[in-house]
């Protein structure tokens, strides 16, 4: 039987919630429009959210103290999005609760997957139902933007076509899909790929109803190949199953393709230099009632 990979926190104990989870996402498709006068530039994109992702354990504390209580190499609790989540709630609402927050990684990071992003979201989602500060979903969006242009959409908690600089946000209806997702083993700075000299940055806007696979792109990806030359070999590789594509600024690369068992078969191939998962989309997040 076919069972999530993510599943729904346990609530029985009012002061706890573990088991938080933070899927991935990728983007189907990302068209570079513009550039914003403070360098952000305006995209569109299509957000598509994963059966896949991290972890995340709560704990209520009463002195407003908050800890991130698990190692993640590389990522100090004072720059965790997830520590940085919690303290931006805190300031917005003046809650002078604190929390003990065990982050369980799992998705690579640097991939253009938004682990990082989701991992923020989920804790944004979460302690605002731990610490009974009631904001809804627009407010935690809004919240959720000034930590990064990719943690709306998984407060959003729906497959998405975003504009702006990922924020503005309308749902979209996909059918169930199976993907391989490859990670060729770099990780691709995200600012670098886009402060690039020589991005494409003039992609004529579509209309959301004219979005097809065979007629978008990632307009991030030739930049990224040509610096981390292992993303256009793992997209090479893929190609000889399906078509293709790097997802957000990489380095992780995808293909749809039409079930599980393909999913899984074409994963065992995978090089053993890089890492392959076959993962199956979620079609909202698993806390999306959790706000109204
Ligand atoms: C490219 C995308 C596509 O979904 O995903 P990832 O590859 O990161 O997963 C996103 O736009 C990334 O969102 P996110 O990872 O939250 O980016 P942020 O932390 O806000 O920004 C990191 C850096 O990327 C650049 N940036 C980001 C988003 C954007 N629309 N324009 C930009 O120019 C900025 O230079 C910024 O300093
Ligand atoms: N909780 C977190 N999980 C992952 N990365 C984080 C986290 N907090 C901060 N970061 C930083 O954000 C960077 C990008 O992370 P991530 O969201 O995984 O990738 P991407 O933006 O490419 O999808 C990481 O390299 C790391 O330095």
């Amino acid at each position: 039987m076919d069972r999530p990979a993510l599943t729904l926190p346990d609530t029985s104990d009012p002061r706890r919630l573990p088991g938080c989870p933070a899927p991935a996402k990728l983007n189907l498709f990302l068209h570079v429009t513009g550039r914003r006068a403070d360098g952000y530039h305006l995209l569109q994109t299509a957000f598509r959210l994963l059966d896949w992702g991290d972890t995340l354990d709560f704990g209520l504390r009463e002195d407003g103290e908050i800890r991130r209580t698990t190692e993640i190499a590389g990522v100090p609790p004072e720059q965790d999005l997830v520590v940085r989540a919690a303290r931006l709630l805190q300031a917005h609402t003046g809650c002078r609760l604190g929390a003990d927050i065990a982050l369980h990684k799992v998705l690579p990071m640097g991939g253009g997957i938004g682990g990082g992003s989701s991992d923020a979201a989920t804790a944004l989602i979460a302690l605002n139902r731990l610490w009974g500060t009631g904001l809804g979903r627009a407010e935690l969006q809004a919240l959720g933007l000034q930590l990064g242009a990719d943690v709306p959409v998984f407060i959003f908690g729906r497959d998405a076509f975003a504009e702006g600089v990922g924020e503005t946000l309308q749902p979209l209806d996909l059918s169930p899909a199976w993907y391989v997702i490859v990670s060729p083993g770099v990780s691709v700075p995200t600012g670098e790929i886009f402060s690039a000299e020589g991005l494409t940055r003039n992609t004529p806007l579509i209309r959301m109803a004219d979005f097809a696979a065979s007629t978008t792109r990632n307009d991030l990806q030739a930049m990224a190949c040509s610096r981390y030359p292992e993303v256009q070999r793992a997209i090479d590789w893929l190609m000889q199953y399906a078509p293709a594509r790097m997802t957000g600024s990489g380095a992780c690369v995808f293909a749809e393709v039409p079930s599980a068992r393909d999913a899984e078969r074409i994963a065992a191939s995978c090089p053993q230099r890089w890492t392959a998962w076959n993962v199956r989309t979620a079609s909202r997040h698993p806390l999306y009632e959790w706000l109204e």
